[in-house]
């Protein structure tokens, strides 16, 4: 049974970070880590459905190769990811299977979750090893993973990973207890805060970036974690890895942060609105801002003015008004450069009144906060 009047939390994904898994030199910390795999394990055979998801090989690669993770190249980032993540899928293999679990590894990139048929096969493939009762175990794939195609960090890559799974909770473990009102390594007399129904700009503030007296990027990447699942309509909690604490939570035990989850659509839009990044643009006039918002209809040939960039059809895009504010996202039923074209015969004082929509209705969810930018607002 989980939080929230004894509703259960079915589909799990945990996440446990680095420093919850190695020391400072990057070793493996076997006390700590059999917690880990002892919390996740105690939570499958109590009849939770888990994906988890590990970070730590960079570390233990560096540790094993004898590097110093702070000196690191990208390309010996890489290697090192290459080295650790077998280490690390190892030391997981053998410690579930003492607990009865077979594990398999998936390896990510960002395409695999901005690409819709990859998203899908990729929940395809979970879905399976879920039934099979084999528990997923998920990292970036940081060999491969250049700049461009990175996720960056596994606190969004779970929270991602939430929404292509359809999972009710992400459980972020850390080093601390959860979310602070300041950073508790600086401040002992730092308060816990037990739970956040918004994500306001005093809660981002408590997690500004290294340097400020209150945090680092370490809390900042978990908040961003929790915009995308509770936006997701995932509860998300922060918790301090070990010593039966996700077992409590899930029990209903008030533990570490609880981000409440939002009112979300399901399948295809909450992919679109939480996950999916666009490819290009489309600008389109007042009165196809006003259709899209106040009417709920699709976008029409005739209400675009001008396509930035370059997409495919299927591909995602975002639909912005003439003022470049954006106003929603949507899969493009046109290439970019047809779309190019019928602009073209439009200018050319043709009709494209009666051409299939450029984004369908269904297919298109419009951006948090439009309602106040639209025309007329
Ligand atoms: N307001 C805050 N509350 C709690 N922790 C904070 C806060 N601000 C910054 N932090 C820091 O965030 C760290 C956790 O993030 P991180 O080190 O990235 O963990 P992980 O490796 O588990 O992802 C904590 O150890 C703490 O130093
Ligand atoms: N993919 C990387 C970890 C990336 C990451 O987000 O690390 P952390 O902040 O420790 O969760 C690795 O396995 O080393």
């Amino acid at each position: 049974m989980g939080k929230e009047l004894g509703r259960a939390y079915r589909r799990i994904v945990v996440k446990v970070g680095t420093h919850s898994l190695t020391d400072e030199r990057g070793e493996l910390r076997y006390e700590k880590f059999e917690q880990v795999v002892a919390d996740v394990a105690d939570a499958v055979h109590g009849g939770h459905e888990v994906i988890l998801v590990s970070s730590g090989a960079i570390a233990l690669g560096a540790f094993r190769l004898g590097w110093r993770r702070d000196l690191l190249t990208l390309p010996e980032k890489q290697a090192a990811a290459a080295v650790g993540q077998t280490l690390l899928m190892k030391a997981y293999a053998e410690c579930f299977a003492e607990r009865g679990l077979a594990v398999g590894q998936i390896l990510l990139t960002r395409d695999d979750l901005d690409d819709r048929r990859r998203y899908v096969h990729l929940s395809n493939t979970l879905e399976t090893l879920l039934r099979h009762r084999i528990l997923p175990i998920v990292n970036e794939n940081d060999s491969v993973a250049v700049e461009e195609i990175r996720v960056g960090d596994n606190d969004t890559l779970a929270a991602a990973l939430a929404g292509a799974i359809t999972a009710d909770l992400v459980a972020l473990l850390t080093d601390v207890e959860g979310l602070y009102d300041k950073n508790p390594r600086l401040y002992p007399d730092a308060r816990l805060i037990s739970e956040v129904r918004e994500l306001t700009p005093e809660i981002w503030a408590l997690a500004e970036g290294a340097g400020t007296v209150v945090g680092t990027g370490g809390m900042r990447t978990k908040l961003e974690a929790a915009r995308i699942a509770t936006s997701m309509g995932v509860d998300l909690v922060i918790l301090r890895a070990g010593e039966g604490r996700l077992g409590r939570f899930l029990a209903g035990e008030t533990v570490g942060t609880l981000f409440h989850r939002r009112p979300a659509p399901r399948g295809k839009k909450r992919w679109l609105q939480a996950v999916a990044r666009p490819s290009g643009t489309i600008v389109v006039d007042d009165g196809a801002v006003e259709a899209l918002v106040r009417g709920k209809k699709s976008l029409l040939v005739p209400g675009v003015r001008r396509v930035e960039g370059t997409f495919e059809e299927g591909d995602v895009v975002l639909v912005v008004g003439e003022n470049g504010l954006p106003v929603a996202k949507g899969l493009a039923r046109y290439a970019s450069e047809e779309l190019r074209r019928l602009l073209q015969r439009k200018a050319s004082g043709q009709s494209v009144a009666r051409l299939p929509e450029v984004v369908h209705r269904d297919e298109l969810v419009l951006v948090e906060g439009v309602a106040q930018t639209s025309p007329d607002a």
